[in-house]
């Protein structure tokens, strides 16, 4: 059905939302204030036509924008994008009955994302390697990135031709590509059973492009020296595919807050810790306990910090922390928590917190609905929040990283 429709708000997806007489729709790619032809079908549409232009509406720099997924926010201008990432946060926990003083988004750079995902499909002979359309699993063939750090631009041409050495006949291949400080690190995953000519030509391939380290599902194909991150000039070498946060530089904002705030413990906690990202920064000054459900993490983390590199002693903790929280008990040995959670939030280790003694609580999130369901168990059990930080580490997209401060 196509229908002129006035956009209200943008929804937390980034999409503009209009209320119509059969219900409200989402319509990518528009903006509040803006009228605009669309396409509907159900709750979403699809722009068809500018009918009126928001005077915040810029022209997108990328030319893959509309059709590559990875962005849906470039024809936003920077103060108004700005203020919906914010806003996101506000609303979150406004809905949990916590009204804050969040404060203003800490930006990120463009060409700083130093971790991406890319996808290869085959479509006929040919095979299409790029980012996911919007909300499809079709594949937008993409030629540059403006949000990917220099190395991973420059190395596109070169994953674009492995991408067909290693595809499987039917599944859509996945290839994680990290800039570590010494080189790309690629990670392929679902790639097909491959004979002795495709993986030494892949081999080839990646010594060539000068890449540190080729997995191929989970199995290392070819390295040239193990790669390494640096947080905060901390040498840490993750395993093949790992969790990082995407920016180094809002990795540093995030960190900067929570150090600063678990300064005056003695001992601290890092639960979800990953390969250390906050636990090795936090080891210079305290005695750390990490706590992470995925071994390999854990095992980079151990490594880093039998490497003399001057931290205090970390000790680490395989436990899944959904079913088995940390008890009351056992936080109150700390005093100072860190927790970094998936999406899914730290609602099990938040009721347990909220008993506790721990005086200093640092929660960093990617979610602000869960983090804003945590905040208030930690809250109704006596903790104040000090400061409420929006973090921008996915530019151009709906998504915001925030970093909570408690006391007690
Ligand atoms: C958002 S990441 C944060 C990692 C780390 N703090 C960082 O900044 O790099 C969340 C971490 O939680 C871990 N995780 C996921 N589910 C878990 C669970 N049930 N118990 C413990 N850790 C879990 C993941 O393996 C991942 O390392």
């Amino acid at each position: 059905m196509s229908a002129v429709l006035t956009i209200e708000s943008l929804g937390q997806q980034g999409d503009g939302f209009a209320r119509t007489e059969a219900g409200p729709v989402h319509v990518p790619l528009t903006l509040p204030g803006e009228r605009i032809r669309a396409d509907t079908k159900g709750s979403r549409g699809r722009l068809v036509e500018l009918v009126e232009r928001s005077p915040d509406r810029v022209d997108a720099p990328c030319p893959h924008f509309g059709r590559c997924g990875g962005c849906e926010l470039q024809h936003a201008d920077d103060r108004l994008y700005a203020a919906f990432k914010r806003d996101r946060v506000v609303t979150a926990f406004r809905r949990e009955g916590l009204t804050l003083d969040v404060e203003d988004l800490v930006r990120c750079p463009r060409g700083s994302r130093r971790r991406a995902v890319f996808s290869a499909v085959r479509a006929g002979p040919r095979v299409l390697f790029g980012f996911h359309e919007a909300n499809s699993n079709r594949v937008a063939p993409i030629e540059t990135c403006l949000i990917a750090v220099p190395a991973i631009v420059r190395a596109l041409p070169e994953l674009a031709t492995l991408a067909p050495i290693l595809i499987d006949r039917k599944r859509e291949l996945r290839l994680t590509v990290t800039a570590a400080e010494n080189g790309l690190d690629v990670a392929v995953e679902a790639a097909a059973d491959l004979n002795a000519r495709n993986r030494l030509s892949a081999i080839e391939h990646a010594v060539a492009a000068g890449w540190t380290r080729l997995t191929i599902d989970g199995e290392i194909a070819v390295q040239s020296a193990p790669p390494q991150i640096l947080f905060d000039g901390i040498a840490v070498e993750p395993p093949p595919g790992a969790f990082l946060q995407a920016v180094a530089e809002s990795e540093a904002a995030m960190a900067r807050l929570v150090v600063e705030h678990l300064r005056p413990a003695r001992a601290v906690a890092d639960l979800f810790s990953g390969v250390g990202t906050f636990a090795a920064r936090l080891a210079r000054d305290h005695a750390v306990h990490a706590v992470e459900s995925d071994a390999a993490a854990l095992t980079s983390l151990d490594r880093a910090q039998r490497t003399p590199q001057g931290l205090k002693a970390i000790t680490i903790e395989r436990r899944d922390l959904f079913r088995r929280p940390l008890t009351i008990r056992e936080l109150n040995r700390f005093g100072g928590v860190v927790f970094d959670p998936p999406r899914a939030g730290a609602e099990a280790v938040s009721r347990e917190l909220s008993q506790s003694e721990v005086p200093l609580v640092a929660a960093v999130s990617c979610n602000p609905t869960t983090l804003a369901r945590d905040a208030r168990l930690l809250i109704d059990g006596g903790y104040r929040l000090k400061r409420i930080v929006p973090i921008d580490q996915f530019l151009w997209t709906h998504h915001v990283e925030v970093v909570a401060l408690f006391e007690r």
